[in-house]
Order: C-alpha cells, then sequence, then structure tokens
C-alpha cells in the first residue's frame, strides 16, 4: 500500500455502476467517495520522504515480490480543516447512520469487523490490545441480530481468545485461517467435521513461515523495542516501541531475511511489517468467501458491512465496493485514501454504531427477526 499511498494523486475511483442508494450523501459525482484531491494529506508527505529514503535501501531479489515498506503515522493531526474535508468525501458512518439503514430496509446486514485498532484500542503491546467488556457486549448484542465474522490479522487462536465469544465467525491470518463458526466446531464430534468448517488457503505455507519467524526473531534481536509476532501463516515484526532512528535499520532486516523466503511478501500496517505468503488471498478474498460459505452472497437480500481500520482491510473494502453490495467502513482520526464509504474515528465509535445498529433492530421488530 505504500506505493500507493507514497503516490500524490489519488490512483481511486468510482465505479459509475455504484446504486445512488449505496452513495454517501455527500457524492454527487463519479469521484471517489472517499478521496479527494483537494485534501491535503500533510502527514503522507513526510511518509512520502521516509518512503523514498527507504525505498532507495531496499534491494529485493529478483524473484521476490518488492517490498513496499512505509512508515505509518496512525495520530491525529493537528490540523482540523483536512480531516473536515476527508469527511465531506468519506463521512461519518454515525452521521449518515439513516442513510446506512435505509439501504439496509428488506435486507439482512452481515457484519465483517477487524480486531485491532477496530474493536480494541491500538496499544504500545501486542499482548494487551484487550477489547472493553462493553465492546464485547456490543458485539455480542449485534451478533444476535446479524451474521457476524472477526477478520483479524492475527492467528485465529489469539484472536478468539481476545473476542471470546463463541457465537462468531472467525478468520485469522488476514483471512488464511477461517473457521465458519466457532460455536459449532465446539460441538463438532469428529476431526472431519471440524475440517469442514476450516479453510485455510495458506496451508502449506506453515512450515515456511515457522522459519521465517525463527529468522526474524534472530535477525532482529539486537533491536531494541523490535518485536516478532507469530499469527500462524503470517509473521509481524513491529516497530512501535523501536526508536525511530533505528526504523529503517528494521526494514533492511526484515527485507535482508526476506531475501532467502522469495515465496513470501511483506506489506505493511500501523507499525508494523507483515511478512505472508505470496499467494491471492487476502481480507477480501475472506469476505467474499464467507459471504459465499455463509449463503450471504445474495446483493438484493444482503448488505455486508466491513469495518476495519489498517490497510489490509482495503482488500474488503474494495470487494464491496466493487460488489456494489455493501459498505466499508475505514476507522481513522485521520485522512486517508480509502475504499470504504464512510469511517468511524476511533473504537469508541464503533461501539457506538454497533450499539445503534441493535436498538434499530430492536425497535423495528420486537420478534428480533431479521427480514
Ligand atoms: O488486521 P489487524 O487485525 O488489524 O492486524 C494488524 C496487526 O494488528 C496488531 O498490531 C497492531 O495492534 C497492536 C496492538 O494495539 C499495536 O501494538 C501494533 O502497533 C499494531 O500494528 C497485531 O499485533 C499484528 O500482529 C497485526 O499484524
Amino acid at each position: 500500500m505504500s506505493d500507493h499511498a507514497a503516490k500524490s494523486q489519488p490512483v481511486l475511483s468510482m465505479p459509475s455502476s455504484v446504486p445512488s442508494n449505496l452513495m454517501p450523501s455527500s457524492v454527487t459525482s463519479k469521484r471517489h467517495p472517499c478521496s479527494s484531491a483537494s485534501v491535503t494529506y500533510i502527514s503522507r508527505r513526510k511518509l512520502v520522504e521516509v518512503v523514498d529514503g527507504l525505498l532507495g535501501v531496499m534491494t529485493p531479489s529478483s524473484t521476490h515480490i518488492k517490498p513496499s515498506v512505509h512508515f505509518d503515522s496512525d495520530g491525529p493531526s493537528d490540523e482540523v480543516s483536512p480531516y473536515k474535508a476527508w469527511l465531506a468525501t468519506c463521512p461519518s458512518a454515525l452521521a449518515s447512520f439513516d442513510r446506512i439503514i435505509a439501504s439496509a430496509q428488506g435486507k439482512k446486514i452481515a457484519l465483517f469487523l477487524d480486531y485491532d485498532g477496530t474493536l480494541s484500542p491500538i496499544v504500545n503491546d501486542p499482548e494487551k490490545a484487550f477489547m472493553s467488556t462493553e465492546m464485547r457486549a456490543a458485539v455480542k448484542n449485534v451478533s444476535k441480530f446479524f451474521p457476524t465474522a472477526i477478520v483479524g490479522g492475527r492467528s485465529r487462536d489469539k484472536v478468539f481468545e481476545f473476542v471470546q465469544l463463541k457465537e462468531l465467525c472467525y478468520a485469522g491470518s488476514h483471512g488464511m485461517d477461517i473457521m465458519l463458526s466457532s460455536a459449532d466446531s465446539s460441538k463438532s464430534k469428529t476431526e472431519d467435521d471440524k475440517e469442514a468448517k476450516l479453510f485455510q488457503p495458506a496451508s502449506e505455507f506453515l512450515p515456511m513461515i515457522i522459519e521465517a519467524y525463527n529468522s526474524l526473531v534472530e535477525a532482529t534481536r539486537s533491536i531494541r523495542g523490535a518485536n516478532v509476532e507469530n499469527n500462524k501463516f503470517c509473521v509481524s515484526v513491529h516497530y512501535r516501541n523501536v526508536d525511530k532512528q533505528d526504523w529503517d535499520s528494521v526494514a533492511q532486516l526484515v527485507n535482508d531475511v526476506l531475501k532467502s523466503f522469495p515465496r513470501l511478501k511483506l506489506t505493511t500496517g500501523r507499525k508494523v511489517l507483515e511478512v505472508r505468503p505470496v499467494i491471492d488471498w487476502d481480507k477480501g478474498k475472506a469476505v467474499e468467501f464467507l459471504l459465499q460459505s455463509l449463503r450471504l452472497d445474495d446483493p438484493g437480500s444482503v448488505l455486508p458491512i466491513y469495518i476495519g481500520d489498517d490497510r489490509t482491510d482495503e482488500d474488503a473494502f474494495k470487494v464491496l465496493r466493487e460488489r456494489n453490495c455493501g459498505y466499508g467502513i475505514l476507522v481513522s482520526q485521520v485522512p486517508k485514501e480509502t475504499e470504504a464509504f464512510y469511517s468511524l474515528r476511533a473504537p469508541s465509535e464503533v461501539m457506538e454504531f454497533l450499539d445503534s445498529l441493535v436498538r434499530w433492530k430492536d425497535q423495528q421488530q420486537p420478534a428480533h427477526d431479521q427480514e
């Protein structure tokens, strides 16, 4: 995404076929609703400099997918006006709530929720990214009305450990480890039964990921604050707690390790470098898979909503946009180029949005049924 983020011109365009009922109220042209040439990306400009410098030191092997790294800035911008300008094109999902539910009339909403930065606030220690009791209750409540899946970058087990709700579906490792229903699977009598509910398109990469994880731990051992997380089918190298002057070294070390693993590639998140298999699979593909598997892929009767904060969530936003069937909601305090239709500022607003969905459904029909 950094190549993408580093470009000064928005590269996205609104498909002309987006139905008007799926268009945010402020969008009147074919321009992408969530990117605007008039938005000043102050923090991104600084990032571009870093990216340019960084790409200069990277020499990917010929068989290796070119790593595109930039160092993320996820703090609030000092300047209010660029954010306001951005809101005009990527409106708040709370302010647009009536419009969203208007397009859900007669349809079943299917919810897809990222974990880190969406259900839990970003914290320095990834092991302590707990979600609040209130957020857990909000997710539990919303899942009573709408099919709900968590689509996270961490291992599926880890995400489940944080969320602790059996009634949801879980897709871990950026969608490369999908369990269709954790509730059903716990009741499954046989291994065959469990396997039928499990989809792991990168399973052949497991030994390679373990090897890469060990190499990355070894390579970054000397960098104070660097932290390598094994996410089962992918590995995260965190630099949030690394001194800024050492960020280049972290990227260089990761890139050096990757030269020995031509079938692994590098993506970036919020102060994290993510190493994953080169397979054509991402959160977008995972959402498509879930919609199909759960028989929710009829755009006439289902409105999927995906809420996420990270670059990897853009793949899912894009799928919904291209299928003209639902909404991506980006969680961000700063203007970003995005494929999402709407935005929310922080996990606290995500909770408010989920609570609003529950209230709306509650008022709508006492029987608690969906259409
Ligand atoms: O796709 P996601 O579920 O959002 O996963 C992306 C990464 O999320 C986690 O890291 C992020 O959250 C941490 C805890 O708040 C924070 O310390 C870190 O800086 C963030 O990048 C997770 O730990 C990573 O493994 C995921 O790759």
